[in-house]
């Protein structure tokens, strides 16, 4: 089946000024105005999603934003549910992403700690909340050095996939998408080879395939994030079960983005 590759800019906490981030969602849309078949979608921090969604209307580039939480309202302070990022545009979640995962319940050093105990039933309730919203979730998946190491990969992947599902039904799945990003990759310009990337990527279809039946795993999309760059892109992406890429540190620039896209 054709999957209509998926790009994702995940600007993490960047470009959090609305004078940035109107900068580069402007010249995201110039850059990719002439590029068709791929869907190009842009995730910057809450603060400037209403900038960024002005900046992205009328073109093609969507709104995507880098989490949710699974209570539509309350006294939940610091979250932002789905409903009100649909209020404010947006179309794409990343959920479940590595730097919002707890690891090993192991407290990490002050100046080191980006991990805030996201669990398998926590990015569970998440991705079923905004599926409700009528949202696209990008649900995050991946293993670090020590599970590579320990031969853990395809257990952690598998697991973290089905904990991510847990209640989403044969007719919410089709149109998952699934950012397969081994933390060891991330930032750290060390990509994973793109025959292992697509193995791992094959890894996740297969566990949605035992979920869902074969359509549906047919139908997700899957990418691959961890320091892809325009260098290395359209090897990753040529890869049979790699549908896209979650892209961080080349995200910022947008040529280096617009070059992604152009080889999916
Ligand atoms: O969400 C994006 C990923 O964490 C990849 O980041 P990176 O491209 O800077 O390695």
């Amino acid at each position: 089946m054709a999957r209509t590759p998926i790009i994702a800019g995940n600007w993490k906490m960047n470009k959090g000024t609305a004078a940035e981030a109107s900068a580069l969602a402007q010249e995201v849309v110039a850059a990719v105005a002439e590029k068709s078949g791929v869907t190009v979608i842009v995730c910057p921090p809450y603060t400037v999603l209403h900038t960024v969604r002005g900046a992205v209307e009328g073109s093609t580039v969507k709104l995507g934003a880098q989490d949710a939480f699974w209570k539509t309202t309350g006294a939940y302070t610091s979250q932002v549910s789905a409903e009100m990022l649909k209020d404010a545009g947006v179309g794409y979640v990343i959920l479940g992403h590595s730097e919002t995962r707890g690891r090993f319940g192991v407290p990490e050093p002050e100046e080191t700690i980006k991990h805030y105990g996201e669990t398998d039933a926590t990015v569970n309730l998440k991705v079923k909340a905004v599926i409700a919203a009528g949202l696209v979730p990008i649900i995050c998946i991946g293993e670090t050095l020590d599970e590579r190491e320990a031969g853990k990969t395809d257990l952690v992947v598998s697991s973290q996939v089905a904990g991510a599902l847990t209640g989403v039904t044969t007719e919410q799945a089709p149109k998952l998408v699934f950012a397969y990003e081994p933390v060891w990759a991330i930032g750290t310009g060390k990509v994973c080879d793109p025959t292992e990337a697509n193995r791992v990527c094959g890894i996740v279809r297969q566990t949605v395939r035992s979920l869902y039946g074969v359509e549906v795993a047919d139908s997700v999309r899957v990418q691959y994030g961890g320091s892809m760059k325009p260098d290395n892109a359209a090897e990753l992406l040529s890869q049979p079960h790699i549908d896209g890429g979650l892209i961080g540190g080349a995200a910022l620039k947008a040529a280096d983005f617009a070059a992604i896209i152009n080889a999916a």
